[in-house]
Parts: structure tokens; C-alpha cells; sequence
């Protein structure tokens, strides 16, 4: 009888490093991600975890390790193509034009992406129908977190990379994103989520990510431990 080979992680970190600005982030992370699979992102203010993130989302390279999806670099340029089409990124930058109506600015990524009628759908999942003909101006932050929750939702592409998703949101605006989470898992989706607030996640993969080693000593430090001495 011949033995299957356990499926390739859909995304791998192998030993992956990350520099910026001349300063050690990130050092040798080792996590994989199967479909259907979250992944937590935890740690004190500046210890990366936006880093980890934008490191996915091929904004910044490691500068060590590889990062794999279905087992292939994906800053191979070939690779990041196909892989980047896979994409759906959620931070505090909203993106949000306040000149357009809220539905607009929900389909105009939408209709970039090819696809069609699910905005109207995806703005009365998040609460936000009635509101659908309002300039986004109108919105308060928390209904523009929930904005960005429905172009997730219009989007519709397989890895989620949320930086803090729940900021801003009510307490029920937390249980949407906990059940949109859920339901894109169930489909096979793959979220990964940078968070200071707890976000109810089964089976969650929770990667805490050490403090900041502290910053090389500038010159005025120096001269301060020169004082002391
Ligand atoms: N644009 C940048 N250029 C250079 N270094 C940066 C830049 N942004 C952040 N950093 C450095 O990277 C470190 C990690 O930042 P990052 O934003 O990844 O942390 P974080 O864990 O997401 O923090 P927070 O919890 O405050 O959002 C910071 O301490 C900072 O020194």
C-alpha cells in the first residue's frame, strides 16, 4: 500500500529573519499555515508583528529564510505574481474616500477584482445597508473598520493578513468579525491576524513575538554612561 504524503503547508516560514532600518525584527520564525488554518499574531508595541505581516504581504523581503506558498519562494517573481492575486490586506490605513458613497467604495474593489454583486450583500452582513448610499464621510471609525470588513468579504480572495481588525469595531462589530473569520476558515480560507485585543479564534495557531531587542546605543547615550561614570 502506498503512504500519502502529508499535504504541503499552503504557506511556510522556514526560519525566516527580517531586518529594517538596519535593526534585527524578526528572528528565525518557523510557522506553517495549512487552508482553513489562523495564525495569531501577538507581542508588546514594536516587537513586529506589522512587520510580520507586511514581510506576507511581499511590502518587505526577509533577510534571512524563505517564506513558501504551496512550497515555492514567493519573492521569485513568477511566484509573486500568483501568490500577491491571493491576497487580501486589512491595516489602520483604511483606504476609505470620503467623497464616494459607502457602496462605492466597497464595489470599486469589487469590480477591480473581476467580480460582481456581492458589496451590497457584504455591507448589510457588517450593518452597514442602510448606510450604503452615504458618503463614506458620514461614517464614524468603527463603521469605517466595518467597511473594510465588507471589502474583505467583496474581495473574496483566499489569505487574509489583518493588522488589528478589531480596533474601533462595538462589541458586536467583534462577534461580525469573529463569524466572518469563521466562515471564510470553513470555505478553506487562511487568516493571519496581528492583535493587542482578544479575537475568539478556534483553533488559532498564537505566535508571540518576543520584545524589541533594545537599540543600538547612540552617541548621546554613550555620553549619558560616560556621566554616570
Ligand atoms: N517604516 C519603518 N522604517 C523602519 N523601521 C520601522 C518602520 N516601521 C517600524 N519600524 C521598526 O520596526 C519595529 C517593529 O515595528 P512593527 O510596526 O512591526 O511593530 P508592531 O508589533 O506591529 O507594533 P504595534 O503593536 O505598536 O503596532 C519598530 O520598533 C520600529 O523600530
Amino acid at each position: 500500500m502506498a503512504l500519502r504524503k502529508p499535504p504541503l503547508p499552503r504557506i511556510l516560514l522556514n526560519d525566516v529573519s527580517c531586518m529594517r532600518n538596519a535593526q534585527q525584527i524578526l528572528r528565525h520564525v518557523n510557522v506553517s499555515v495549512h487552508d482553513g488554518g489562523a495564525l495569531v499574531l501577538t507581542g508588546s508595541n514594536g516587537s513586529g508583528k506589522t512587520t510580520f505581516l507586511r514581510m506576507l504581504a511581499g511590502f518587505s523581503k526577509p533577510s534571512a529564510g524563505q517564506i513558501l506558498w504551496n512550497g515555492h519562494d514567493i519573492t521569485q517573481s513568477g511566484i509573486f505574481h500568483q501568490y500577491k492575486l491571493q491576497l487580501n490586506w486589512l491595516s489602520l490605513k483604511d483606504a476609505v474616500k470620503e467623497k464616494f458613497t459607502v457602496l462605492d467604495n466597497v464595489q470599486w474593489f469589487e469590480v477591480l477584482e473581476g467580480k460582481y454583486g456581492k458589496s451590497m450583500p457584504a455591507l448589510e452582513l457588517m450593518g452597514l445597508g442602510r448606510l450604503a448610499k452615504d458618503k463614506a464621510r458620514m461614517l464614524s471609525m468603527g463603521q469605517r473598520k466595518r467597511l473594510q470588513l465588507a471589502r474583505l468579504l467583496a474581495i473574496d480572495r483566499p489569505i487574509w493578513l489583518l493588522d488589528e481588525p478589531s480596533v474601533a469595531l462595538d462589541e458586536e462589530g467583534v462577534r461580525l468579525l469573529e463569524y466572518i473569520i469563521a466562515e471564510h476558515r470553513k470555505k478553506g480560507g487562511i487568516v493571519i491576524v496581528a492583535t493587542h485585543l482578544p479575537i475568539q479564534i478556534e483553533d488559532a495557531l498564537n505566535l508571540r513575538l518576543p520584545p524589541r531587542f533594545p537599540r543600538r546605543m547612540t552617541l548621546v547615550d554613550m555620553l549619558d554612561r560616560a556621566d554616570i561614570a
